[in-house]
C-alpha cells in the first residue's frame, strides 16, 4: 500500500462529536497500520478552549486500543495531535489561524500540504473556504490543497446548487471530496467487484431476468440527542437522498471503462440523472413516510418520535421512508427499486437483495406444501457483511417437493478479515488524493434533483399520511403495498412488538 504524501490534515470543529467518534478513531487505525505519511499532523480546531494536552486527553479514548502488535504507539499517535482554538466564522480570525499552520508545517516539514475537513455545523461549509483563500490557503502550486465537506450536502437543489457554486469559486472540483460514508464501506465497494469480476452474475444483471431490487438500511435506535438535527432532515434527507440512491446506483451503474474516479463517477451520476421522476400529485402512492411512536422493545418502554428530547410534540417529521421508483434507461426499464429506511425498526441491518425474474413455467407448482420464493441475492452490507445466494433444492424422498436453500458467504470466515472503517478507507483515499469514492458535485444535484418534488409534495399537501408505527416493528404496514404482486418485503427478522399502528 502507497503511503500518502507528507501533509497536515487540518479539522474544522475538532472538539465535537464526529472528530472523537469517527475521525480520530480512523486516523488511529491508519498510524497503527503504519499508512499515516512520515511526516504528518492534525491540527483540531474549534472555539473551545483546549491546550494540546487537553485535546490528546480527550481524543485518547476513541484511539486507545493499540495492541503489541500494531506499528506504533498509542503515544507515538497523539503526538501527532495539535489544538488552535478559534472562532471559524470571523473571518478576521484567519490571520492568526494561518500563521499557527504555517508555524506547524515548518516544525512537522509537512510541505505545505494541507487537507481541511469541514466537520462543523453546515452552516460554515461555504464560509470556510471562502476564509481560507482570503488567506491564500486554497493553493499550493506544488503540492496540495484538499476540502473535505462532510452531510449534509444541502437541504434541497437549490442550497445542494448554492453550496457547490459556493465551493467551486475557491476551491476546483478536484479538490473537493464530498463524503458519503456508505461509499467508504469494504463491502459496499464489493458490490462492484461482485458485479464486475463474476461472469455468473452480469450477464443476468438486468431487466431479462431481474424481476426487482430491494435496498434496506434498518437502524434498532432512534434519534437519541439529535433530535433537533432530525426535526430538520427526516429520514428522508438523512439516508435517501444520499446513502440509499448511493446504494441504489451501485446496483444499477453500467460498468466504469476504468477503475478511476471520472469513469466510476460517471456512471453513478448516470444512473442517478435516469432517475423517473415522482409527479407530485402521485407522491403517497410511490412513497411512504411513517414515524415511531412508543412501545415496549425488548420486554422494555421506549420514546415515541414526539417524546425524545429537541422533538415537537406534534411533530410530523418522518424517521421512516419506504419507496418505489423506476430507472428509465435500456437496462431497468420496467424494474422496479424498492428502498426503505428507519429508525428504531427490530434490527440494524444494510443489504441489497436482488429477486431474479421466476422460471417461466411452474413445472413443480403441484407441490402444495412449499410455496418457494424467487431465487434472490442478498449482499448484505452490514452487519454480518456478505453475500447469500437462496435457489430452490429438492427436498430428499418421494415427489418434488421443492425447498430454498442458502448458498451463504461471511466475511468474517476470511482467515484475514479486517474490514477498515468507512472513515479509514475515505480519509486514506483523500490524503492519496484518490476521490473514486467520494460524491461529485453533479451526483448530489442529480440526487436532490429527483428527491426535491417528493420533499415539496410533504410540505404541500399534509393530507398525505404520516403512519405512525410502534418502536421494534419494520415500519408502516402499508408498505407492503407499495410492492407489486403477492410479495413483500424482505424481513430479515420479525417485528419485537406488536404495539399499535396510527395515522399522526
Ligand atoms: N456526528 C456524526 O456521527 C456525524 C456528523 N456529520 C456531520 O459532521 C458535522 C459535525 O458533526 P458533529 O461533530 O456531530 O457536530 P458537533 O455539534 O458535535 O460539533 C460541531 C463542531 O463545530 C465546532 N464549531 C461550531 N461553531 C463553531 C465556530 N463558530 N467556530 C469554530 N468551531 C465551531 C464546534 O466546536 P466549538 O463548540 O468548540 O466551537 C464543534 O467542534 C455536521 O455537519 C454533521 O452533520 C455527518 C455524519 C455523521
Ligand atoms: O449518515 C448517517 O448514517 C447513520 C447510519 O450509518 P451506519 O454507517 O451506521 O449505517 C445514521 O444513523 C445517521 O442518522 C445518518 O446521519
Amino acid at each position: 500500500m502507497r503511503k500518502p504524501e507528507n501533509h497536515i490534515l487540518v479539522i474544522f470543529g475538532a472538539s465535537g462529536d464526529l472528530t472523537k467518534r469517527k475521525l480520530i478513531p480512523a486516523l488511529a487505525d491508519l498510524h497503527k497500520q503504519q499508512l499515516l505519511p512520515d511526516r504528518f499532523a492534525v491540527l483540531g480546531l474549534g472555539r473551545t478552549q483546549l491546550s494540546n494536552d487537553d485535546f490528546r486527553e480527550k481524543m485518547k479514548e476513541g484511539a486507545s486500543e493499540f495492541s503489541s502488535k500494531e506499528g506504533g504507539s498509542i503515544d507515538d499517535f497523539l503526538n501527532k495531535l495539535h489544538y488552535y482554538s478559534f472562532n471559524t466564522k470571523e473571518r478576521a480570525e484567519y490571520a492568526g489561524f494561518r500563521e499557527k499552520l504555517e508555524d506547524l508545517d515548518a516544525e512537522v516539514g509537512s510541505g505545505s500540504n494541507f487537507i481541511f475537513y469541514l466537520a462543523t455545523p453546515p452552516s460554515m461549509y461555504s464560509l470556510v473556504p471562502q476564509f481560507l483563500a482570503d488567506q491564500g490557503l486554497n493553493k499550493n502550486e506544488k503540492g496540495f490543497r484538499r476540502l473535505i465537506v462532510e452531510k449534509p450536502f444541502g437541504d434541497n437543489l437549490e442550497s445542494a446548487q448554492k453550496l457547490n457554486a459556493d465551493l467551486l469559486e475557491f476551491f476546483n472540483e478536484e479538490q473537493i471530496y464530498r463524503i458519503d460514508h456508505y461509499l467508504g464501506k469494504e463491502t459496499v465497494q464489493n458490490l462492484l467487484v461482485t458485479r464486475f469480476s463474476n461472469g455468473i452474475f452480469e450477464p443476468l444483471w438486468n431487466r431479462n431476468f431481474i424481476h426487482h431490487v430491494e435496498v434496506t438500511s434498518s437502524e434498532d435506535i432512534g434519534v437519541g440527542s439529535r433530535g433537533s438535527y432530525y426535526e430538520e432532515s427526516g429520514a428522508m434527507r438523512d439516508m435517501v437522498q444520499n446513502h440509499l440512491l448511493l446504494l441504489s446506483s451501485l446496483v444499477a451503474m453500467e460498468p466504469p471503462t476504468l477503475v478511476n474516479a471520472e469513469s466510476i463517477r460517471n456512471e453513478i451520476v448516470k444512473v442517478l440523472q435516469s432517475l423517473r421522476p415522482i409527479p407530485k400529485d402521485e407522491v403517497d402512492e410511490y412513497v411512504i413516510r411513517g414515524q415511531y411512536v412508543s412501545s415496549k422493545m425488548r420486554g422494555k418502554d421506549v420514546k415515541g418520535y414526539r417524546e425524545e428530547d429537541g422533538v415537537d410534540p406534534k411533530s410530523r417529521r418522518e424517521t421512516f421512508v419506504a419507496m418505489k421508483f423506476f430507472i428509465d434507461n435500456w437496462r431497468w426499464a420496467g424494474v422496479p427499486f424498492y428502498i426503505r429506511t428507519g429508525k428504531m425498526l427490530p434490527t440494524r441491518v444494510t443489504e441489497i437483495v436482488i429477486h431474479f425474474q421466476p422460471t417461466p413455467h411452474h413445472l413443480f407448482s403441484d407441490d402444495q406444501a412449499i410455496i418457494r420464493q424467487q431465487n434472490q441475492l442478498v449482499i448484505r452490507i452490514q452487519p454480518d457483511e456478505g453475500l447469500l445466494l437462496k435457489f430452490g433444492m429438492k427436498v430428499p424422498g418421494a415427489g418434488f417437493r421443492v425447498q430454498d436453500v442458502n448458498m451463504d458467504f461471511h466475511y468474517s470466515e476470511l482467515a484475514d478479515s479486517y474490514l477498515p472503517s468507512a472513515y479509514e478507507r475515505l480519509l486514506l483515499d483523500c490524503m492519496l488524493g484518490d476521490p473514486t469514492l467520494y460524491s461529485r458535485g453533479d451526483a448530489v444535484e442529480a440526487a436532490w434533483k429527483f428527491i426535491d418534488p417528493i420533499l415539496k409534495a410533504w410540505e404541500e399537501q399534509p393530507c398525505i399520511k404520516v403512519h405512525g408505527y410502534p418502536a421494534g416493528t419494520w415500519g408502516p404496514e402499508v408498505s407492503d403495498d407499495l410492492i407489486e404482486g403477492n410479495m413483500t418485503w424482505r424481513y430479515p427478522c420479525k417485528n419485537l412488538t406488536d404495539g399499535l399502528y396510527c395515522e399522526l
